[in-house]
């Protein structure tokens, strides 16, 4: 049979090994490019996460797969993750992920956005004034970002207030996600091992113990059912009239934490390197960010209205999600034989897709490398080619929630300071997502 061409590496672990990189910090573009070149620009086969598995590149071959999902193809994680958390929405349980797709909506419908976004600004000048405002005015951007974007999450999902508690829950959390791509060795010292316990802990105790005392507060009428994404989740029965179990609830919020955290971090974290690293952009930003705030009254937050106004934002920050996309790819699983291109895809195979083999090519983008936010303005790219959120039945659902705490960010940001790069080469990592080396240390000058 016509097998796509490419090599399937070692056996057993396959190409694993190049993709993740040593040490787990892996250079996923380059694995792709070197592949497409090697065999071919739109689909090549190698052996990844312990699976026989088919890449398939481009535009034409995303279009293929997001419109082919739960046809030809369905989701697939690694058993790594489904070893992780063991029933969430990540994982390849088809059932679990079409409950949570049900229940999501809700969450992420225009109207519950657009009440987020004053909870968001609240958490951002709360967050800028504890973690920027230092006496060396020198800050160290990833761990930062990352305590941005949780402290939103656990605010608008958990009602968690307390910086401290949310910091303490933030350190076990950034255990399970290191281990979640990894190869699943699950010895002690691995970050396999790690990342089992860390889901253990959080899904058996911590979430168990916030879940237990809310249906507590629900029943004595002290928490409110609208108040967050917990509220909802107890309170909403599916169509036969069942309540979610606990257990379930807890992985399914924990799944929301792993989708939305690390991207959001990574991607905030890279606006400030690309702002720092292009001043006319940055002035761009700021004039746009500073016309909204005089808008403002004291102490008046952002609303629905402000963000509408903030296209030139979006587009940087879409350059931004194109050149350094938080999520690399994913798998889905072959169920059923087929043919793409005059190649046999075989039933139980993995396929995955991958952003960079759009993101940076040039047939899509003139001048891949260079950062140009006006290739968003109008219709924007073409169709298939700009895809960090992924595209059809599985598409991210949280793009919206993402696209408002990333602005948020950005006006908060550029409001209070401009900054230099401490490292100016310094290099990227991808573990899973892409971030800088060393965090990204900066130095701030407030206005
Ligand atoms: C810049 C930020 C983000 C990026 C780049 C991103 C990217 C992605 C991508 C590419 C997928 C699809 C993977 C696939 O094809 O299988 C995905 C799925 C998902 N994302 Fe996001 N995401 C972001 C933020 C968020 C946020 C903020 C949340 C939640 C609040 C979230 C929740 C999820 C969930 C639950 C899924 C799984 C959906 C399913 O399998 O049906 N993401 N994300």
């Amino acid at each position: 049979k016509n097998l796509p061409p490419g090599k399937t590496g070692w056996p057993v672990i396959g190409e694993s090994i190049e993709y993740l990189g040593a040490g787990w910090k892996g250079r996923p573009e380059k694995f792709i490019f070197d592949r497409m070149s090697n065999y071919s620009s739109y689909i090549f086969k190698t052996n990844l996460m312990l699976q026989p598995t088919v890449v398939f590149c481009g535009a034409p071959a995303h279009k293929f797969l997001f419109a082919n999902e739960n046809k030809l193809i369905q989701s697939w994680w690694p058993s790594s993750v489904d070893k992780i958390f063991p029933s969430s929405t990540q994982t390849s349980s088809k059932e679990e992920a079409i409950k949570m797709r049900k229940m999501l909506p809700n969450f992420f419908k225009p109207e519950a956005l657009q009440r987020y976004i004053g909870i968001m600004d609240t958490i951002a000048h709360q967050h800028f004034a504890a973690n920027w405002d230092n006496k060396d005015m020198i800050v160290v951007v990833y761990p930062l970002t990352q305590r941005y974007t949780f402290w939103i999450a656990c605010r608008l999902f958990l009602s968690i207030e307390d910086p401290k508690e949310v910091d303490r829950f933030l350190e076990r959390f950034k255990v399970l996600s290191e281990g979640l791509v990894s190869i699943p060795v699950d010895f002690p010292g691995t970050p396999f091992h790690g990342s089992i316990k860390a889901s253990e802990y959080i899904r058996k105790e911590f979430l168990m113990r916030i879940i237990k005392q809310r249906k507590i507060d629900l029943a004595e009428g002290k928490a409110s059912p609208t108040q967050d994404i917990l509220s909802h989740m107890l309170l909403t029965a599916d169509e036969d009239g069942k309540f979610m179990k606990e257990v379930d609830i807890a992985d399914k919020i924990l799944g929301l934490l792993i989708g939305g955290h690390d991207t959001a971090s990574s991607a905030c974290a890279f606006i400030v390197k690309y702002l720092a690293e292009l001043p006319h952009i940055y002035q761009g930003v700021y004039k746009e960010q500073m016309d909204i705030a005089k808008s403002k009254g004291p102490g008046e937050l952002l609303n629905w209205e402000d963000i509408q106004k903030m296209k030139l934002s979006w587009n940087v920050a879409c350059e931004v999600l194109r050149l350094a996309p938080p999520v690399q790819g994913a798998f889905r699983d072959v169920l059923t034989d087929f043919m793409y291109e005059g190649f046999y895809i075989p039933k139980g195979w993995k396929i995955y897709w991958s952003t960079h083999s759009t993101h940076k090519n040039p047939e899509y983008f003139l001048e891949p490398y260079k950062f140009d936010p006006s290739r968003f303005d109008g219709r924007g790219p073409v169709p298939y080619t700009f895809v960090p959120f992924g595209g059809g039945p599985r598409m991210c659902p949280g793009k919206e929630y993402a696209r408002l705490e990333i602005l948020v960010f950005m006006h908060n940001l550029v409001k209070k300071f401009k900054w230099e790069k401490l490292i100016p080469d310094e290099k990227i990592v991808v573990n899973p997502m892409p971030i800088p080396e060393k965090g990204l240390p900066i130095q701030l000058f407030p206005y």
